[in-house]
């Protein structure tokens, strides 16, 4: 049960994007955050939650109701989002590698036979999807990247690995880029469709990552592995513009990730400082106490505010890659801070793991890294601005 002080601020966002954070809200809070502690402790995704967010139009949020989509757009997608991370941060992660990552990126660039053969199963949740940039030697810098795609006939020949992929171990379905032609830079970078079943694909084992525990993560392997030339994603040497496009859709919508960590913190907090006694009194009566929340009210609301815009923006098709940078940059540094506090307020309580709040702080710290870190993201909005204020 949510405290009601938790349904905060009225940010007017329209009636559709309420009713879908209603029903998200509801079905989150009822089907995920009891489970979010177990989903940490064990390490475990939980596959069957897939199908019934499928049901529930969750992973088809942005595409369009022809491909079995729920035709919405970035706005009702964030808020999705931040529900489900209010609930399991980790499960958040993994809907939004698979809900924006992949099945966005592939209706943003898709064709239509590509559309109508991965998109349906992506939908009802019955597969699985992921996004593979990231190299062991290619993170921030990812246009080095070294997996190579060799023409061969009418198929392309991958070698090479990607490091780190949310629901690796599990995808169905990989969005993959390798290069086409390794001389010419960013532009012999192309994106690939990738099945579990192609042969030479593998991945490794489960990385042991310190937060984000429910989300799977590993290195994927591509030994001469075959792939039909129908699965190039977009054109040939154009796959820098289909990632780097992908990325600001990616940073508006993981922003999410963290405005629902923070609202998670606020939903430990508020009813805590009610009940716990010290000093004869409520400790929320103290005004420290009062300063800490006040402070964690309005820079969440603020995270929310500029999150908000920028899915707005993202619809209008008018997102800057200034502002997706700066939405996440701003609510994934704050989002740690968050938890910090939340800990402090709990005490002795908030160091230990009957309670969530340690969760929240390993769980938060992923967004000031993943989707570019908090230092590419102040470079990209320092270089957008001073690039357009020449
Ligand atoms: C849990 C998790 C899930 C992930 N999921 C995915 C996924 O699904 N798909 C995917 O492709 N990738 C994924 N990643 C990878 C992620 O995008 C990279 O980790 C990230 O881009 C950073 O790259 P790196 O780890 O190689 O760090 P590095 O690039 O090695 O950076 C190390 C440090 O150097 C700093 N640095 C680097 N370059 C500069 C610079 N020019 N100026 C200033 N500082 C700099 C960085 O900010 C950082 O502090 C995931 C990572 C994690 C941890």
């Amino acid at each position: 049960m949510l405290p009601n002080a938790a349904k905060g601020f009225n940010f007017d966002l329209g009636e559709t994007a309420d009713a879908i954070r209603e029903t998200v809200r509801d079905f989150a809070q009822e089907k995920i955050a009891p489970r979010a502690d177990e989903i940490d402790r064990t390490n475990q995704f939980p596959r069957d939650l897939w199908p019934q967010m499928g049901e529930l139009g969750l992973h088809g949020i942005t595409v369009e109701e022809e491909y079995g989509g729920t035709g919405l757009g970035y706005l009702e997608h964030v808020i999705a989002m931040e529900e489900i991370s209010r609930a399991s941060a980790s499960v958040g992660l993994s809907y939004g590698a698979h809900s924006n990552l992949c099945v966005n990126q592939i209706r943003r660039n898709g064709n239509e036979e590509q559309k109508r053969r991965y998109l349906p199963k992506l939908i009802s949740g019955e597969h699985v999807g992921a996004l593979a940039m990231s190299e062991p030697g290619s993170g921030s810098d990812v246009v080095s990247m070294r997996t190579r795609a060799e023409k061969r006939g009418d198929r392309y020949v991958l070698n090479g690995n990607k490091m780190w992929i949310t629901n690796g171990p599990i995808a169905e379905t990989l969005v993959v880029y390798a290069k086409t032609d390794p001389e010419a830079g960013p532009r012999g970078i192309t994106a690939f469709l990738i099945e579990k079943g192609f042969k030479g694909f593998s991945t490794h084992q489960k990385l042991d990552k310190l937060g984000m525990r429910g989300s799977d993560t590993c290195e994927l392997v591509f030994e001469d592995c075959e792939v039909p030339e129908e699965n190039v994603l977009g054109q040939v040497g154009k796959g820098v513009n289909v990632l780097m496009s992908g990325l600001d859709y990616e940073r508006a919508v993981l922003a999410a990730g963290s405005t629902g960590i923070m609202q998670a913190c606020m939903d430990v907090v508020l009813p805590y400082i009610h009940e716990r006694k010290q000093f004869g009194q409520a400790i929320g009566e103290f005004q420290l106490v009062q300063g800490k929340i006040a402070d964690m009210y309005v820079t969440m609301n603020a995270s929310k505010a500029y999150v908000y815009a920028v899915a707005k923006a993202c619809d209008r098709g008018e997102t800057t890659r200034e502002d997706a940078a700066g939405a996440i940059l701003y609510a994934a540094e704050n989002a740690t801070k968050m938890a910090l506090d939340a800990i402090q307020l709990l005490g002795g309580n908030g160091y230990i793991n009957d309670y969530p709040t340690g969760r929240l702080l390993r769980d938060a710290k992923l967004y000031e890294i993943g989707a570019g870190t908090s230092e590419i993201r102040r470079m990209l909005i320092g270089r957008e601005l001073f690039a357009k204020t020449a």
